[in-house]
Formats: structure tokens, C-alpha cells, sequence
């Protein structure tokens, strides 16, 4: 079993030892099924679904029918499908939670619109630019009717997120800088992240959460990407796919956006030359990102002008319902008539976000257990029931404005774009 299959454990043994009781289910509950048996499943949905009266997952489907039977059996599962075509033909289901390799999120997520099932599609949404305009703007999503599709970019349904970006203008955004990492052995070089026909790579993977939290925090698009520099997953692999990535961008605002991720981190003890190629634990993780505000001016003081300076960094941006921190920090300046700083004062003040705080959200504030994963199939639900809900959702033009970044920071890398589906309708 490869090491990343443990996340399957982590948040059953978390509800092990919190015993928490699944929730009586409503008899208009939403009936799921499941694309494949995959490791993230457990995390983004069966666990959450434990806890929301309205959702049952009732199927899964995978290319073998007795991995399937197995997933079902350890995740409580009653139906398992032959193949994924007969569990989205499968009438008596609802809602179609599609966790396939990313280059098989096209196909499959429009099969299931078509057969008039809501999708929950992971993220990222699809493989590249051409294949989003495809699917977020196909005929299938333009009737009245037309079923609820949103890319499960997790993170933003998440209060901690909403609160960070009630905290400032976005045109007051002067730096943001967004990472994440992941320790070397997490991932095997043949797992699909490194896959380039299954739309792999680092960028299109943990890439898609520090592109997509530098746009939120920018509420913009950027104008240029200014570099681009990619790692190549090791010899042996794909070398079309990048096992770590940095990139900075201009905003329309003048602003710079930075970003780094790596699916391999390695290095950073004592002794470089006996430990560089050891994991390493601790570079960017948890995932961070720091937003510096343009410096505001309070007129004189004491003969001085007097300025002040704010950074705000969410430390596990996507994980806050694991462990996260606000930090705010405030510095106050003071100039001569030269422009030369003569005094500065830094203060910090933090906060942690687990619910809708009072006046948003909606409805429903949350539990402060709540993962990011259950706000999100909250909003999911609420949004196929007609609901107004927390208003945290992700519209279809801008998982089409993500795909579109990707392309670009791809295309400045000299690297190719991830391949375009065989089945690409106009
Ligand atoms: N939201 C989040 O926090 C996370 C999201 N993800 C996203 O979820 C998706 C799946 O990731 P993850 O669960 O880690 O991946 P897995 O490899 O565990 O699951 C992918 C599934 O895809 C199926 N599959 C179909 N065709 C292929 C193929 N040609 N090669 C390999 N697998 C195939 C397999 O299904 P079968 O069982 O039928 O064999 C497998 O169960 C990705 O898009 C990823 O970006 C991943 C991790 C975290
Ligand atoms: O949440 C995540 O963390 C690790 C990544 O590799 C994964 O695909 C991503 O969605």
C-alpha cells in the first residue's frame, strides 16, 4: 500500500477517538456515487457525509470490481457498479463525486452532467484552459434546470478563508506569497501526479491551491506571469511532469504574487553533504501564505510622518479545521522629511476561525470540527436543494480563469500544456 493510502485512516480514526455518531438521515437525503476508488474519497466525502442528515453515499464504481467491493465494504458502501458508466446510468442516484486522475475529470464529469447528475468534481477541475471553457460553459449547464457542478477547491468553503479576506482591500494587496510542500516519499514518481497524460504535474496538483489562493487574495487575474521555474519529477519518471514549481506574477494592481510548492521536499538538515536527499518534515508545511498590504498614511507627528504597515498570514490555509493561525501584524512607522525611518513598532494580534462568525454564513454556522470538506458538501447540498447557504461557492468562469493561469504559467515554463481530452466537445 503506498504511503499516501494512509490518508484513508486518518480521518476514521479521527472519528474514532472524537465518537461521534453518524446523523439521522432525512428522507430526501442526496444519494452519491463514487468515481473510483480513491484515496482522497474518504477524507472529502464518505466522512463528511457521516455528519450531514441529507447526503447518504450509496455507491462507488472502480476499473476492478473487487477493489470496488473492498473500498465499499471498509467505507460502508452498499452498492457497488461494474464499471463508472453503470453507476452514472444508475438512476436511483443523485450526486456523482468525481475524485478521478485529473485527466479524466472532462470526460467523466460530463457523462455525469449529461445523464442529469450534480457533480462534486476534485480539483482541479479539468486538465487545462481548453477543456474548462468546454465543460463550464457546455450547452449542458445553460438550461434552467441544469444540474450543480463546482470544483471541490475545499479550502475556500472554510470560514478561516472568508474571515482572512474580510481583513483587507484587495487593491490595498501589495505581496502575497503562498507554499506548500510535501515531504520526498509521500508519492511514488509513478503515482498519477506524475503522470502526464493524467494531467499531472506539481503545478496542476498543490500548485492549484497556492494559484488559486493568490487570485482569491488579488480578486483579480494576472497581467503577466513573470517567471516560471519548474523541478522535473526524478529521472525514471515522466519528465513532462514537474515534481515542484515556483512562479511569480503582476496583478492589475501593481502587485506581485509568489508562489512554491513541491510534492518531494528534500534537504535542509546539518551535514548537506550526508542529508541532502533526506525528506524533509518541516519546509512550507503546514501550507502558508503571507498577504503585505501597501503602507497608509496618517499625516505628521512629532515632526515625523507617521505610516503604518499591515501583513496578514494565514498559516495552514488549506487545513485550517486541522490546526490554522491568523496572524496580524501591524507595523508602525515613523520618517524624517528624508524618507528615512527613525522609529518602528511591530504589534501581532491572532485569530482562529472555526465557524461562521455572527452575521455570515447563513443559515447553518458550522460545527468548530467542521472540515474544510464538510463546509464544502454543506454548501453543495444547500446549493442542489435551492438553498442560499453560506455564499462560499466557486463559480464556473473562475475555475475556468484557474485553468487559464495554469496554462500560462506552464506555457512561461517552456513546459507543455496538460493534454486535452480525445473526447473535447466544442
Ligand atoms: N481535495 C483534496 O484534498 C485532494 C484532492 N485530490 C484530487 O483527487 C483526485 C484523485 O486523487 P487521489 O485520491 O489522491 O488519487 P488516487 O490515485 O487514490 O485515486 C484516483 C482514482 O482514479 C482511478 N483511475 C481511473 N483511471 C486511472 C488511471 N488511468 N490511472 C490511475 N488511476 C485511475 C482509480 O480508480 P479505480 O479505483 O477505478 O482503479 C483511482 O481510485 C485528483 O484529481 C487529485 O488532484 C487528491 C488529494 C487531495
Ligand atoms: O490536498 C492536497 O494535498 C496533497 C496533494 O498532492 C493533493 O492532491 C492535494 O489536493
Amino acid at each position: 500500500m503506498p504511503f499516501s493510502s494512509w490518508i484513508n485512516y486518518i480521518g476514521d480514526f479521527a472519528e474514532w477517538v472524537s465518537r461521534r455518531p453518524e446523523v439521522r438521515k432525512k428522507e430526501d437525503a442526496l444519494r452519491f456515487g463514487i468515481l473510483g476508488a480513491a484515496n482522497i474519497a474518504p477524507q472529502a466525502l464518505t466522512i463528511p457525509a457521516r455528519s450531514h442528515a441529507e447526503v447518504i453515499v450509496v455507491a462507488v464504481a472502480a476499473r476492478d470490481k473487487e477493489r470496488a467491493e473492498a473500498y465499499a465494504k471498509r467505507h460502508g458502501i452498499p452498492i457497488v457498479h461494474e464499471n463508472y458508466d453503470a453507476l452514472i446510468n444508475d438512476s436511483s442516484i443523485d450526486c456523482i463525486y468525481n475524485p478521478l486522475p485529473n485527466g479524466l475529470h472532462y470526460e467523466w464529469t460530463l457523462k455525469a452532467l449529461k445523464a442529469g447528475k450534480h457533480v462534486l468534481l476534485e480539483k482541479p477541475s479539468v486538465s487545462n484552459a481548453e477543456e474548462a471553457r468546454s465543460l463550464f460553459r457546455h450547452p449542458v449547464l445553460q438550461s434552467p434546470n441544469a444540474p450543480v457542478l463546482v470544483e471541490a477547491s475545499h479550502y475556500r468553503f472554510h470560514p478561516a478563508w472568508h474571515v482572512l479576506l474580510s481583513l483587507f482591500d484587495s487593491k490595498d494587496v501589495e505581496e502575497v506569497d503562498v507554499r506548500g510542500s510535501i515531504p520526498a516519499g509521500i508519492f511514488s514518481g509513478d503515482d498519477i501526479r506524475f503522470q502526464y497524460d493524467l494531467a499531472g504535474g506539481s503545478l496542476t496538483d498543490f500548485g492549484h491551491y497556492t494559484t488559486s489562493a493568490m487570485r482569491g487574495i488579488f480578486q483579480s487575474e494576472p497581467v503577466a506571469v513573470m517567471s516560471a521555474t519548474p523541478r522535473p519529477i526524478y529521472k525514471g519518471f515522466d519528465q513532462r511532469c514537474d515534481e515542484a514549481f515556483a512562479a511569480t506574477y503582476k496583478f492589475p494592481n501593481g502587485g506581485v504574487g509568489r508562489m512554491s510548492v513541491d510534492l518531494g521536499a528534500r534537504g535542509g538538515y546539518w551535514f548537506p553533504w550526508l542529508t541532502s536527499n533526506w525528506p524533509c518534515f518541516w519546509r512550507d508545511m503546514p501550507p502558508w501564505l503571507s498577504v503585505r498590504l501597501r503602507e497608509e498614511k496618517h499625516g505628521r507627528q512629532n515632526g515625523l510622518e507617521h505610516f503604518s504597515q499591515r501583513t496578514l498570514v494565514l498559516n495552514n490555509f488549506m487545513g485550517p479545521h486541522i490546526w490554522h493561525r491568523i496572524d496580524i501584524v501591524t507595523t508602525a512607522i515613523w520618517r524624517n522629511s528624508s524618507g528615512e525611518i527613525v522609529e518602528e513598532k511591530k504589534s501581532t494580534k491572532s485569530k482562529k476561525v472555526y465557524t461562521w462568525p455572527d452575521g455570515t454564513g447563513g443559515e447553518n454556522r458550522g460545527e468548530d470540527w467542521w472540515s474544510t470538506y464538510r463546509y464544502q458538501l454543506e454548501e453543495f447540498v444547500n446549493r442542489v436543494k435551492g438553498r442560499e447557504g453560506s455564499g462560499a461557492w466557486i463559480e464556473w468562469e473562475e475555475s475556468i480563469k484557474q485553468m487559464e493561469l495554469i496554462d500560462q504559467t506552464y506555457e512561461k515554463a517552456g513546459m507543455l500544456l496538460r493534454p486535452t481530452s480525445k473526447v473535447l466537445e466544442d
